[in-house]
């Protein structure tokens, strides 16, 4: 059936940056008409705070809202909450799974990504996506003594700063941290960080966690009045470590300790961190609140559960296999296809884990759980199964510059699609919320000037690649080609490092910028965007370029 391709509102799939960006703007443009806005998720992501840094460079929040919050800001806008179940492309129509067909005029993907997990199915195998998977990963969280992290890009990075009271493996294929943000150097800058503060093997010995475990038996020492006391049993509610000591405390001469049973549900969250090096018992002092009042010291003879180190990273090694338990203990009694060399880092491990996980480099963890964190593959199926769409090399719908697929009247924004255009010389995709955020608004741009038989000018936003972050707590600004992508072995490198404060790095060829890493508060930003964007030839300046005593704003005014 040929289809009728001025009927029909304008229609954007997905509630992400991408989506929503593209809806707000349709909605601006064309306050006349409809535009539909069909999302698989309950909640849309919205653009909050947004801040223009600098000409390229922008910053803002993500929060997710329910659909209403959107409709109510743009009265043409109207959300449907059902996901898109078949796309007919020759029909201009969506089918969602709620059975209804939406005839569109024109049509905006922005579906985005899904997790590419190194083992699909695999209940012990998490990916981190969206609100759903985060609380799911947040709830097993919980209740882990030691994951793994496979992967090396962002959500990696931030995983392994933020999680606190667990022991974390991260498996990482490359040398260094961080390979898609940092080079080398940038890594070892920000490693120092992360093992200062999080406690690396070296001085595990030193510093120790130490987590409470199962029941433990908990000798109130109270100033209650001899009734209560007697009554001898009393509802605690809160419980918190107030005192560490090595010795008991000398206890008061009267108390008369009465026994208390805490189910573990009031302490398995508490974590004690220290130095206590070479020590197997500690004495834990507890502020407990109980239903009778509150008992200030409390004595607790507990059994600890060692956590070695907080964080160990192994090197240039992948996955091999993942055994569940019972798999492990079959495999184990086979000593032949389990060579002794890799048997090391299990058998000083008297723990029984829920799953094990053996490396490309012989050594097997075991853990409660593994966080994949191997990138993204842009969200094509199945709801697109049964179109031509031209796809990318990753997977992604081939857009032009113009946000056009190959397929008449539908557009792609965001991670779900490939940028198949020409791309400027310090410019390359990334999956990112700033991207997203971009390609969303300039989709909305060129399906307007299409209606006007007219094409758009490429977004200046494209012109330069441009991310802020924070990673480890520092102020992450990456420009341009800032590790040197594609540019061939004539480029050179210039860098300042101070550690614990900063580290720039300048990526120059032919005597121009192509691009930067800055990590800290440097305040260059702005200064080296325009730099990159303008080209000038910087060869005269030299190292000045980077001379901490030289104002190098003041240089280029
Ligand atoms: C854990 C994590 C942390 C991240 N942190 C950062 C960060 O700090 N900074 C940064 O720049 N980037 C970050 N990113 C990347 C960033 O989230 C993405 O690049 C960005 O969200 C992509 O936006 P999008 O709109 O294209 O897709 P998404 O945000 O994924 O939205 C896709 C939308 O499409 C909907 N959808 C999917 N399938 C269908 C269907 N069949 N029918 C209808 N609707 C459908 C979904 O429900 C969703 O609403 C992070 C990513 C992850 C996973
Ligand atoms: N603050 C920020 O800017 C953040 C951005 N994000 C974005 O969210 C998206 C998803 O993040 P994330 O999942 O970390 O993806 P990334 O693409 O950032 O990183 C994926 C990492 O996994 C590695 N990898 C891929 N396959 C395997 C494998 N089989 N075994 C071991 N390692 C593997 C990759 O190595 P290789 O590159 O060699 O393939 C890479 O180091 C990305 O687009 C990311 O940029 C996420 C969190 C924070």
């Amino acid at each position: 059936m040929e289809a009728a391709r001025s009927v029909g509102p304008l229609v954007v799939v997905g509630g992400g940056i991408a989506g929503v960006t593209c809806a707000e703007q349709l909605a601006v443009t064309f306050p006349e008409e409809d535009i539909l806005l069909v999302t698989a998720s309950p909640v849309i992501k919205a653009v909050t705070n947004f801040k223009q840094v600098s000409k390229v460079l922008e910053e803002f929040d993500v929060e997710e809202q329910p659909s209403t919050v959107l409709e109510n800001r743009f009265p043409n806008i109207k959300v449907i909450e059902s996901g898109v179940r078949q796309l007919k492309s020759e029909e201009h129509c969506i089918v969602t799974e709620d059975g209804r067909q939406h005839v569109y005029k024109k049509l905006c993907l922005c579906a985005g990504a899904k997790p590419k997990l190194i083992c699909e199915g695999n209940p012990y195998v998490l990916g981190i996506r969206d609100t759903d998977s985060a609380q799911e990963f947040q709830k097993q969280l919980r209740k882990a003594k030691r994951i793994m992290i496979v992967g090396n890009g962002g959500i990696a990075l931030e995983l392994v700063y933020e999680i606190e009271g667990c022991e974390v493996i991260w498996a990482i294929k490359d040398k260094a941290i961080g390979n898609t943000f940092f080079d080398a150097g940038a890594a070892e800058f920000l490693i120092s960080k992360l093992m200062s503060e999080k406690s690396e093997a070296k001085i595990a010995h030193r510093r120790t966690i130490y987590t409470v475990e199962g029941k433990c038996n908990i000798w109130l020492v109270s100033f209650m009045d001899e009734t209560k006391r007697r009554a001898g049993h009393t509802t605690v509610k809160t419980c918190r470590i107030s005192w560490v000591s090595r010795l008991p405390l000398n206890l008061p001469h009267h108390a008369w300790p009465f026994k208390c049973w805490v189910d573990s549900a009031h302490l398995c969250t508490q974590t004690l961190r220290g130095v206590f090096g070479g020590i197997s018992m500690l004495y834990l002092y507890y502020d407990i609140h109980v239903s009778a009042g509150t008992v200030w010291i409390v004595l607790t003879n507990i059994h600890f559960v060692q956590f070695s180190h907080s964080i160990h990273i192994e090197t240039k090694c992948e996955v091999k296999k993942i055994y569940l338990q019972e798999e492990f203990k079959i495999m184990k009694k086979k000593p032949l296809t389990f060579p002794k060399d890799q048997h090391k880092s299990v058998t000083v491990d008297k723990e029984v884990w829920p799953v094990y996980v053996e490396l490309t480099n012989g050594k097997i963890y075991g853990c409660d759980f593994l966080v994949s964190a191997t990138g993204v593959t842009p969200n094509v199926h199945p709801f697109l199964h049964g179109n031509n769409f031209d796809l990318g090399e990753d997977g992604g719908l081939k857009v032009d510059d113009q946000m056009r697929t190959s397929l008449p009247d539908i557009y792609a924004a965001g991670d779900i699609c490939t940028a198949c255009w020409q791309p400027s010389p310090v410019w390359q995709q990334m999956r990112l919320w700033t991207q997203a955020r971009q390609m969303g608004w300039y989709a909305a741009k060129c399906m307007a000037a299409a209606g006007l038989g007219q094409s758009s000018d490429m977004d200046f936003s494209f012109e330069l690649f441009a991310h802020v972050t924070k990673f480890f707590n520092y102020k992450v600004v990456l420009l341009g080609k800032y590790n040197a992508q594609g540019l061939g072995p004539d480029h050179e490198l210039m860098l300042r490092c101070t550690r614990g404060q900063e580290y720039v790095k300048v990526v120059m060829q032919n005597g121009r910028m192509m691009g930067a890493v800055l990590i800290g508060e440097t305040d260059l930003e702005e200064t080296f965007e325009n730099l990159i964007l303008n080209q000038m030839d910087l060869s005269s300046y030299g190292e000045d370029l980077l001379d901490p005593d030289i104002d190098i704003e003041d240089y280029f005014d």
